[in-house]
């Protein structure tokens, strides 16, 4: 490469077609690319461009970052590779020497970098906060965000607002006190830190201070109000005898707005108050508009999808929708507040049957937007579990869970996967594709009217057509695929990047039904694909 595109505030509040500069690329968290080269009609003409193994075996999850033809990417074990997007020449690397006693709830997994100015920023799983030249790969700065042997690490992109590089801990399952924290892009010198469980007489006693709530996947910027839009994990621990159930928690599991510039947490709408089943509410607040009207649509773990009002600094109910098999919630009232169904709340000596299961009906796998279509195409599970409440007491490191629990498919379906396309004005299902195993890959729409997707058992890699779900174009690719596709374009020719490299939470508490995926092949491979010359 001659020399590095710089990466300016404005490049990042409207990236080019050609790049993807975000983990979603776009502040909006759409998981759309605007490109069109590869369409409907020559998907089928996909071919290898070029791939890349990282050697090794865990959860590949990562969306790759593109910057006029170099590509940032990650692997398991906060690997960094910086590539040329055309040829997958090998530019530079970096292997963080992680700690033998580095432990995170759900595998060694990181979800990619985040860029700005000339500079790449990766979080780590010994909960530091990373920036390198984006050249040359040379370390600038290294901070030690928090302490890692109480399980604070990173395991998702950095988000980057004007001169702040904006981060979301883990260690939810272990008793952290979870927060949102901003560093400087020059220095990484702490800005601000917003803590998600608040003091606000919502937890009994002293109970926040290790109450989790961990906001451990990349939140959405709204460039128009200048708010931050972050969802927050479950509560530590999920059940709590002594915690009883009157007390909401604020803000675990919930959506919260941030002022960027100070850290305030401006607003929050919590999807479920004192929540028992681990429904972390993390997932994606993706800004879209709907009925003209400014609005957050976003899939939760408790089986509803969420349709928000946004304001300035606000963030407001508007309705919610089951989206996958549920049965915790009799419905959720028009004030936003859910009402629990009473007999599948779990506690301590009552077991029940909960759906879904605590995985959830969607977890970290990001669906995706398409403006066109005005559908969000949504990786969905359903499957459900028996749980009850465990004794546990607070010790810094351990697990800070209190339940014990077990998976299953939900009876008589043939299917525990699906990609859904769903109207988020109204919460229908435009079409699904159903799969025999869970699906745990994030998802891609583009402007060619193909939505990209992967999965686990057949270790496919598709494309299926944006209005009608008809699948247009497959790979088998080495493992399952749990990764992030992106698209982008060098020099007018357009690729589509996944990692294939199976991982993540299934293996390791899916119990029974982790059979279904006993017999994918591990080990990570960034696949690359463009259309054939002929
Ligand atoms: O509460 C938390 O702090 C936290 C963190 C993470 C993570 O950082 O990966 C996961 C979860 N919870 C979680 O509940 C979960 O199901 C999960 C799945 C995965 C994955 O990468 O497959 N991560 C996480
Ligand atoms: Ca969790």
């Amino acid at each position: 490469t001659d020399s590095y595109s710089t990466v300016t505030s404005d490049r990042l509040k409207s990236p080019e077609a050609s790049n993807w500069l975000h983990w979603r690329g776009n502040y909006e968290g759409w998981g759309y690319s605007p490109l069109d080269q590869i369409n409907t009609e020559n998907v089928a003409d996909l071919e290898v461009a070029w791939t890349i193994s990282s050697g090794v075996n865990q959860g590949h999850e990562a969306a790759p970052i593109v910057n006029d033809g170099m590509m940032f990417v990650t692997a398991a074990y906060n690997k960094l590779y910086a590539m040329d997007a055309a040829t997958g020449e090998l530019i530079w690397d970096y292997e963080r020497q992680l700690p033998d006693d580095v432990a995170v709830c759900c595998d060694v997994v990181n979800r990619g970098v985040a860029v700005h100015g000339d500079t790449v920023y990766m979080g780590t799983l010994d909960a530091h906060l990373i920036a390198f030249d984006a050249e040359s790969g040379k370390i600038k700065w290294d901070i030690t965000v928090d302490n890692y042997k109480k399980r604070y690490a990173i395991s998702s992109a950095p988000l980057v607002v004007d001169d702040k590089i904006i981060v979301g801990v883990h260690g939810g399952e272990y008793g952290v006190r979870g927060y949102v924290g901003a560093y400087e892009a020059e220095t990484g010198a702490e800005v601000w830190k917003a803590h998600t469980a608040v003091d606000d007489g919502s937890w009994p006693g002293d109970t926040h201070e290790t109450g989790g709530a961990a906001p451990w996947l990349t939140g959405t910027y709204d460039q128009d109000t200048h708010t931050l839009y972050w969802g927050t994990g479950n509560p530590s621990p999920w059940i709590d005898p002594a915690r009883g159930e009157e007390h909401d928690l604020h803000h675990s599991v919930s959506v919260i707005a941030i002022d960027p510039d100070n850290g305030e947490i401006t607003d929050a709408y919590q999807y479920s108050p004192s929540d028992a089943w681990d429904y972390d509410g993390t997932n994606e607040p993706m800004l879209i508009d709907i009925d003209g009207q400014p609005s957050i649509a976003s899939p939760q773990r408790n089986g509803w999808l969420y349709r928000l009002a946004r304001n300035e600094g606000e963030v407001s109910f508007v309705n919610a929708w089951p989206y996958a098999e549920t049965n915790i919630f009799k419905e959720v009232g028009s004030d936003g507040r859910p009402i629990v169904e009473a007999a599948n709340r779990p506690a301590i000596g009552k077991t029940v049957d909960a759906c879904p299961a605590f995985l959830g009906a969607k977890n970290w796998n990001p669906s995706a937007y398409d403006p066109n279509t005005g559908l969000m195409y949504v990786p969905t599970n359903e499957w459900c579990m028996k749980i009850r409440g465990a004794q546990v007491e607070y010790s810094a490191g351990a697990p800070y869970v209190g339940a014990e629990f077990e998976m299953y498919q939900v009876p008589g379906n043939d299917h525990v996967g699906m990609l859904q396309a769903i109207d988020p004005a109204t919460g229908e299902t435009a079409w699904s594709q159903e799969f025999t195993a869970p699906v745990w890959s994030g998802v891609l729409t583009t402007g060619g009217g193909v939505v990209f997707s992967g999965n686990l058992d057949e270790r496919k890699f598709m494309a299926f057509d944006a209005e009608n779900g008809e699948e247009l174009w497959s790979m088998t690719t080495n493992s399952g695929v749990v990764g992030t596709p992106v698209s982008y374009s060098v020099d007018g020719e357009q690729y589509v990047a996944v990692w294939s490299g199976f991982g993540g939470a299934i293996p390791l508490w899916a119990g029974p039904v982790a059979e279904l995926t006993n017999n994918i092949p591990m080990g990570g491979t960034l696949w690359v694909f463009k259309l054939s010359e002929s």
